[in-house]
């Protein structure tokens, strides 16, 4: 569902110096799987993303979802995309069903349709009490619930989830982690980028570490563990970047 192909991206820096961001990346991710995309701050995770999206052109190398690729056909990857990143915006003058509703359209859902997923989702993630609540009032737990009911809407094969758990407490981001297994079950192929490497433990069915721009390792944590010998994910990284406890604290978390 999602391929990616000796994806490389070279940023021009102000002095003219390129930097390498994204460096030849292969990876591929089937309906029903998600895929932990992690890496410290800086390894180009948000780069690829944005490259599988259509929304950067890589310098060389290619993405594709459902068969399409970002770069010759955005539209119909769009159409097949949902995209919840930490710092997504609701309207805030909206009410949840009106900006729900409003994307439903953008995406050029039936309205009967709409309506019906609107309340499917509300259910799923529990929202329906606060529908008709104008978004502006809305908890950082709330809004991130509305947020992925946004990327849905449309009812896209694949997700693209960028720190969807950020700056939510524990019930917050268990309801995310619940809702991506849910959306594992519906079949969807999905790549998670989070810092929060117990919840990418928990949720994903294998993992792609970056670092520098580079997948280091790649496989279930079953593999990784073996390969390693490390149990964690963080004792992992620290091993295979060869890097001391900055790394871990770029992770988010303490090294054991
Ligand atoms: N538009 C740009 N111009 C120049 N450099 C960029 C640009 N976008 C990203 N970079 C650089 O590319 C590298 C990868 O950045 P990217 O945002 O993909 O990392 P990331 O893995 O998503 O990090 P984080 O976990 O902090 O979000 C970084 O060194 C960043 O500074």
């Amino acid at each position: 569902m999602i391929e990616v192909h000796r994806l490389f991206k070279e940023f021009s820096l102000p002095g003219g110096e390129p930097l390498t961001a994204v460096n030849g990346i292969s990876f591929s991710v089937a309906a029903g799987e998600v895929y932990g995309l992690l890496g410290p701050n800086g390894a180009g995770k948000t780069t690829t993303i944005r490259m599988l999206l259509g929304l950067l052109q890589s310098t060389s190398g290619w993405a594709a979802i459902g068969g399409y690729r970002s770069r010759d056909a955005p539209d119909e990857v769009k159409r097949r995309v949902g995209l919840v990143a930490a710092n997504a915006g609701v309207y805030q003058w909206l009410t949840v069903r009106e900006m729900l509703l409003f994307f439903a359209d953008v995406y050029g859902v039936p309205v009967p349709e709409a309506k019906q997923e609107l309340v499917r989702l509300s259910e799923l993630l529990g929202f329906q009490g606060f529908l008709d609540q104008r978004c502006s009032t809305l908890s950082t737990g709330q809004k991130q619930r509305v947020n992925l009911a946004r990327a849905l809407i449309h009812r896209p094969p694949v997700l693209l989830l960028d720190e969807p758990t950020l700056g939510l407490d524990v019930f917050g981001s268990q309801v995310v982690v619940e809702f991506i297994e849910h959306l594992r079950d519906e079949g969807k192929a999905v790549i998670l980028c989070t810092h929060r490497l117990h919840e990418a433990e928990r949720v994903c069915d294998r993992f792609g570490l970056m670092h520098h721009g580079n997948i280091v390792s790649e496989g279930t944590l079953q593999e990784l563990r073996e390969r390693t010998g490390c149990e964690s994910l963080v004792d992992m990284f620290l091993k295979l970047s060869g890097s001391g406890p900055a790394l871990a604290a770029s992770f988010g978390e303490a090294p054991a």
